[in-house]
């Protein structure tokens, strides 16, 4: 069995906003093996960033981490004190944030950039730092020879290239990579994901992949975790999550994303309604209000993450008539009636 390298352990993360509080991330449990690339989806404002920005603990001014435990290599990293913590980022865990621009700072050129990381935080000598400079440009195909540009001298594929590069810089064990193709042209969201993937066999890294588009995780990723507002729907291996979905809101994520490998999709059926709103979440399951196959428990009693399988994870009231319901969710009629 694959080693864990990564397990979240009923994490939460609220958020303070006035007298009172957003529970932005509430109870979510997941594992990343080592050596996969696992994909954290679900629609804007369910937790992805939330999480993703916890297990690196570079979290808003106004956030806390308010329960449950994140154990990284064994260690519970949720309350170490920041001064290990720090010690940590880059080194162990490398986080690629939300916008590749937001990443790279536009008054420095990149190479200063990546021996900011190298040299600071790595002690690398100037000498080793220019060799890892051009070691890390080669492995994400840009020439050494652009070292010195600005970020605004490369293309948005190439940017976040270069973010891939920074962090990769200290060969870390688990990259977070928020977002990292979207708002890039589909071939060049194709270029980036397949580096990404070759980068991840290479060096035998973990990858969190954060997307609000269930179309990458299904192109790259091993493993899927659904989120809906602050808690996990579906977990498990990719193929079993998105072929054979049990809970409905993967059902419909699935029904709502044109294919990237180009293949052809069918007609593309959004799920009606917006998540809820996380200050005053509808009691019972979170998806009800939008479910088309919410029964009476479903508004009154929240489910437990149970198994659909060995490896495979679910929350919903009607998990055990998953089958049935997957038939139901193809048609399109399923999912304007009842909203
Ligand atoms: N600093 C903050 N203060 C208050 N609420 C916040 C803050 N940051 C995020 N939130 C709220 O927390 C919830 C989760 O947000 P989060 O950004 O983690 O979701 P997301 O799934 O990553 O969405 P997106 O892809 O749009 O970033 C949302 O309801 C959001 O409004």
């Amino acid at each position: 069995m694959t080693e864990t390298l990564l397990s979240v352990r009923d994490l939460k993360v609220s958020y303070q906003v006035g007298k009172g509080s957003i529970d932005a991330v509430d109870g979510a449990s997941f594992d990343v093996p080592r050596g996969s690339i696992v994909g954290l989806v679900g629609e804007s404002g369910c937790g992805k960033t939330t999480v993703a920005r916890a297990l690196t603990r570079v979290i808003a001014d106004n956030a806390s981490i308010t329960g449950g435990q994140i154990l990284f290599d064994g260690q519970d990293i949720a309350a170490l004190p920041e001064r290990e913590m720090n010690a940590l980022r880059w080194r162990d865990i490398a986080f690629i944030p939300q916008s590749a621009m937001n990443s790279l700072d536009p008054v420095y050129t990149v190479e200063y950039q990546l021996n900011e990381v190298l040299r600071r935080r790595g002690g690398l000598g100037r000498r080793q730092a220019r060799a890892r400079c051009e070691e890390l440009f080669e492995m994400v195909g840009i020439e050494a020879g652009r070292l010195g540009d600005y970020p605004h001298q490369f293309s948005g594929g190439m940017r976040q290239r270069v973010a891939i590069a920074l962090a990769l810089a200290l060969n870390p064990k688990l990259v977070i990579a928020d977002e990292p193709v979207t708002a890039l042209d589909v071939i060049v969201q194709r270029q980036i994901l397949d580096q990404l993937r070759d980068l991840q066999s290479m060096l035998g890294i973990s990858v969190i992949l954060v997307t609000h588009d269930i179309s990458v995780v299904a192109y790259v990723c091993d493993r899927t975790v659904v989120m809906y507002a602050g808690r996990i729907a579906e977990a498990g291996p990719m193929d079993a999550v998105l072929m054979e979905p049990s809970h409905p809101y993967t059902m419909g994520l699935r029904n709502a994303f044109p294919d990237l490998k180009g293949a052809a999709s069918g007609v593309l059926t959004p799920i009606e309604g917006a998540p809820p709103n996380l200050a005053f979440p509808p009691p019972g399951c979170r998806f009800a209000p939008r479910c088309p196959f919410a029964v009476e428990t479903c508004t009154t009693q929240q489910p437990a993450l149970g198994m659909a399988a060995p490896d495979h994870r679910v929350s919903c009231h009607r998990a055990d008539e998953a089958a049935k319901l997957r038939q139901e969710a193809a048609r399109t009629e399923t999912w304007l009636a009842d909203v």
